[in-house]
């Protein structure tokens, strides 16, 4: 049965999962849906009109890959110029969080950290107001496990439907429609969702209750903080012995270890740039929101715990807008 928040449309959605069928898209009339010819899904339920309130590094192509796709998307952002590429391709724009919750059946929130996903739910003006029965409120921001439960109530209590989605994967992820959704809360929401998470990602997982989404995203940014901290260690001892450290980065790519996160960000760092993808800065709050889980349940995590004042160390050194790849600069020096 479909739930109040959504309507079946019975159109065709494209794949947008290869740059090719982007550059098909040449109308962005939201009437009109772009088809590609192959990875067809018919008679998709699609929510009518969908809000998205945060246009920065990610939430600009998510929301994009969902106008691109067809929805009737209505955007916010606190920097309002932010707004401006996706009106001029036919997004609508609403003056506050509120506004947007208010004209939308489901809204989706990618704000940068604890503070701004819960003000922009939850203040003066925020998305909570302008919930009610049927509508439906999906954080995809990363937010720790308590932050996520209030803005849940917060949300409950106007009658609506939550959704934390914390995404793995990083700006061409995003752009490419490549993101991994670690989602917890009410799964009638999280099923009506669906097909747009799938247009901004390649995989999902529905974890059960709100925070479990939380802490799977906080775990696995908490270890991919820590690699980073040894990989940079590990270039500069290369150099250091008189190793060309493309060939560390070469070799690792060939071993047990290899990652992708290595071979890309590698070859960039031996040239000392950072081209931002992931802003340092908010790896360090990953981190320290991770050391928080852990001392929540007494779990011992001292690795982490160090990389964690390596990137503090970054962060002193201005480097917080710079890719978190930039930790590396913490190290130097010596
Ligand atoms: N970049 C990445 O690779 C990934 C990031 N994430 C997570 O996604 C979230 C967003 O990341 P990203 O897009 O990179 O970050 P950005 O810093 O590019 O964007 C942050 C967004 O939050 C808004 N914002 C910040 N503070 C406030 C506030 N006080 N009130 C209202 N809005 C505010 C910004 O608005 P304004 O434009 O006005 O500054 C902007 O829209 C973060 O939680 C991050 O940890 C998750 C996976 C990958
Ligand atoms: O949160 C960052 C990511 O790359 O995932």
């Amino acid at each position: 049965m479909a739930m109040p928040w959504s309507f079946s449309l019975q159109v065709t959605v494209p794949s947008l999962k290869s740059p090719t069928s982007y550059n098909q898209c040449s109308s962005f009339n939201t009437n009109v849906r772009c088809q590609s010819a192959n990875e067809m899904i018919q008679g998709v339920e699609f929510p009518s009109r969908v809000g998205f309130l945060g246009l920065g590094i990610m939430g600009s192509p998510m929301a994009l890959n969902l106008l691109r796709s067809g929805c009737d998307i209505t955007v916010w952002n606190r920097t309002k110029s932010k707004c401006d590429p996706l009106i001029s391709l036919g997004a609508k724009y609403e003056a506050s969080p509120a506004e947007v919750a208010s004209a939308c059946n489901v809204t989706f929130a990618m704000l940068a950290d604890p503070e701004s996903a819960f003000d922009v739910a939850c203040g003066p003006n925020g998305a909570a107001k302008g919930m009610a029965p049927g509508k439906g409120y999906v954080d995809v921001s990363t937010v720790d496990c308590v932050t996520s439960k209030s803005i849940c109530k917060h949300v409950k209590d106007r009658g609506g439907a939550f959704l934390e989605a914390p995404v793995s994967g990083s700006k061409k992820p995003a752009e490419d429609g490549q993101l991994i959704f670690l989602t917890a809360g009410d799964k009638p929401l999280y099923d009506t969702v669906g097909p747009l998470l799938d247009i901004m990602g390649k995989f999902r997982l529905y974890l059960g209750e709100v925070g479990n989404g939380a802490a799977m995203k906080l775990i696995v940014n908490m270890i991919m903080g820590s690699m980073m901290a040894t990989f940079s260690e590990g270039l500069l001892l290369s150099e250091k012995v008189g190793l060309d450290p493309n060939t560390l980065v070469e070799v690792i790519s060939q071993s047990a270890i290899g990652a992708p996160m290595f071979s890309v960000k590698g070859p960039p760092m031996v040239k000392s740039q950072y081209p931002t993808a992931f802003p340092l800065k908010h790896q360090q709050k990953d981190l320290r929101l991770g050391l928080s889980l852990a001392e929540s349940v007494s779990q011992p995590v001292p690795i982490a715990a160090v990389a964690n004042e390596l990137y503090k160390v970054a962060k002193s050194r201005g480097l917080s807008e710079e890719d978190f790849s930039a930790v590396i600069e913490a190290l130097k020096g010596s």
